[in-house]
């Protein structure tokens, strides 16, 4: 799963920010419709949403010390210096309990992109970029109307110059890195957001679903540790009678006729538990293999899973579906002590 490099800070702390952490960047010009489509992402896929401009606006509004000093990038349509920028991001992102995010209107420059990489260390799963042309994105913002100080024509000018000098090489280079997801955004909004969807159901599944900050191996893990324990029991005493009764001599293709006469002697509560261990691990191989695609998401990971099942299946542990309903239906009262 990881696309995350996760070492440990200067001062030696761990990083808060998870291996599993989630994030996509949503790019494209001003007005090409970013706010407008985040929050359905959000209602259909439930990633976080951080918006890089409302982050800034909110240091202005609480007059921050920086709050000045973006005011007035803001103003002229200019980048706001990106250590300011990534370290809202940051703060952001670890005070979330969800850790996919969609983070919309950046990186907007290289600058802004190689700060978020070396501060945070984490690259984006995809970048979603709204790809719309320009006469689109000036009509869209002078018609936007929500009083915001850069929508007016003088500043809409230096932000499209600013997009197409400074952020389109940022999408140009995920592009190299085939990383770049793009919508035609010139269509309705529910046109775009059918692509937008389309792109997400796309996801890893880990990326899609998981809101957990396990790493993929130990989830992996820890839904091994039935079967193991299955596995320790099958080979115990314990289970002897179950498969004298049963497993070996369906497999000699001589079933027994009935449970009393098969089953060995053996009191009542040697047998309590079995019962439930052994669906219990079988439910849940049936679970890893259904959902193996979503908790082995890295290539070792995978490579693990694929080698435990395949030496399941070498090694026949498991008894055919019809021996185990025969094991469970069997009556424990009817067992001689
Ligand atoms: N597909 C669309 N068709 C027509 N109008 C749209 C579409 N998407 C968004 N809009 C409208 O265009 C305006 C700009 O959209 P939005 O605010 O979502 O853009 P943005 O990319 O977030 O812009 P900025 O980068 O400036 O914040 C809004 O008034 C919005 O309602
Ligand atoms: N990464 C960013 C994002 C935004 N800004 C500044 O905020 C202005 C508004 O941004 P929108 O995404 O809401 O259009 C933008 O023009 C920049 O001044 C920034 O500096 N860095």
């Amino acid at each position: 799963m990881a696309t995350s490099e996760f070492p440990a800070q200067k001062d030696g702390s761990k990083a808060v920010l998870q291996e599993t952490t989630v994030v996509v960047f949503v790019l494209g010009g001003p007005g090409s419709g970013k706010g407008t489509q985040c929050p359905k992402i959000v209602e259909h896929f439930g990633f976080r949403h951080l918006c890089a401009g409302d982050l800034l606006q909110a240091e202005i509004e609480s007059e921050s010390e920086n709050g000045t000093l973006i005011q007035n990038f803001k103003k002229e349509g200019k980048i706001v210096p990106s250590e300011i920028t990534v370290k809202l991001l940051q703060q952001a992102m670890q005070q979330s309990d969800n850790k996919r995010f969609i983070v919309d209107g950046f990186p907007r420059n290289e600058e802004n992109r190689a700060a978020f990489e070396n501060i945070v260390r984490i690259k984006p799963e995809f970048v979603l970029f709204f790809d719309c042309p320009e006469e689109e994105l000036t009509k869209r913002i002078l018609n936007r109307n929500q009083g915001r100080v850069d929508d007016n024509i003088e500043t809409i000018g230096k932000r499209l110059k600013v997009y197409f000098e400074s952020t389109l090489p940022v999408i140009n280079y995920y592009n190299s890195k085939r990383k770049v997801q793009k919508i035609d955004a010139q269509r309705s909004i529910d046109e775009v957001f059918e692509d937008v969807k389309s792109v997400f159901a796309k996801l890893r599944p880990v990326a899609r679903l998981s809101n957990d900050s396990y790493s993929d191996t130990a989830v992996f893990t820890i839904s091994l540790l039935p079967l193991v324990v299955v596995e320790i029991a099958s080979t115990s005493k314990w289970l002897e009678p179950q498969k004298q009764g049963f497993t070996s001599e369906y497999k000699r293709g001589k079933a027994p006729k009935s449970k009393s006469d098969e089953m060995p002697a053996k009191p009542l509560d040697t047998f309590e538990g079995q019962a439930d261990i052994i669906p219990g691990s079988m439910i849940n191989l049936m679970l890893i293999s259904v959902l193996g695609g979503d908790t082995c998401t890295s290539a070792p990971t995978r490579h693990i899973f694929l080698a435990a099942m395949l030496l399941f299946v070498w090694f026949d542990q498991f008894p055919d579906a019809d021996v185990l309903q025969e094991l469970f239906s069997c009556d424990l009262q009817a067992l001689p002590a």
